[in-house]
């Protein structure tokens, strides 16, 4: 019987999941969407927004309001949004209660930690540099590192190369359907976690365990979904 004695790998989804960004988001897109007269989105439109990067939170918030965008309005607010995003940045964004402690836990059990976002790195380094927060991360992987994203297999498989793990001893936390749809298709377990951005409850999105709060991410409990 092989052992394989790889680091094991726990692998991050940002929005919804490490961090609350959503008073910035939320900012940021009314900023970026008063400029052309739509109304301003709330807290709870972001679960339909966010997911698939700014190009998209724009494009999904015209749907919304029913409103045609062409492709140099898209491609100007797009830089408003940016402008803006990055100016106040990190703005009210914070980690989720019990983050800092559970990468504390994982790293002293001499895991490795990972982000892997569709937000892309132009956003992800900062906001995280901001917060104090890129160092704890080995590898971090935005919706542009890669020619393809989350739910596709290879961002996830990109982002486990990168930190010469292997995928048979990683896992995917994440709020959102790319997040688990990516470790599926990966062939990762995946933890969901319920306070994120997901526009389903997540236990629809069936990710090998639900956790509610950061307490209960665990060396214990990533060994044992890992099948280690
Ligand atoms: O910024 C987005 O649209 C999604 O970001 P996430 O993959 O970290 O949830
Ligand atoms: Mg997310």
């Amino acid at each position: 019987m092989s052992h394989d004695t790889t680091a094991p790998l726990v692998i991050f989804d940002l929005d919804g999941t490490l961090i609350d960004t959503s008073p910035d988001l939320v900012a940021s897109l009314n900023h970026t969407i008063a400029a052309e007269g739509l109304e301003p989105v709330t807290y709870d439109d972001l679960t339909h927004l966010v997911g698939q990067g700014v190009h998209m939170m724009i494009t999904r918030a015209y749907a919304m309001r029913e409103r045609a965008l062409d492709e140099e309005t898209r491609a100007r607010l797009f830089n408003r949004f940016m402008d803006f995003y990055l100016g106040t940045m990190p703005g009210a964004s914070k980690p989720y209660a019990g983050v800092l402690d559970a990468l504390d836990r994982l790293e002293g059990a001499g895991m490795k930690l990972a982000v892997c976002t569709n937000k892309i790195e132009s956003l992800t380094f900062p906001l995280l540099e901001k917060l104090g927060l890129k160092d704890r991360f080995g590898t971090i992987t935005g919706g542009d590192t890669f020619a393809w994203r989350k739910p596709d297999a290879r961002h996830i498989l990109g982002t486990i190369e990168k930190a010469g793990a292997s995928a048979s001893r990683s896992i995917m936390i994440g709020d959102s359907v790319n997040d688990i749809a990516a470790a599926k298709n990966a062939a990762i377990p995946s933890i969901a976690v319920p306070f994120g951005y997901s526009d389903v409850p997540v236990a629809t999105l069936d990710p090998s365990i639900i956790i509610s709060h950061y307490d209960e991410l665990t060396p214990a409990l990533v060994t044992r979904l890992i099948g280690g």
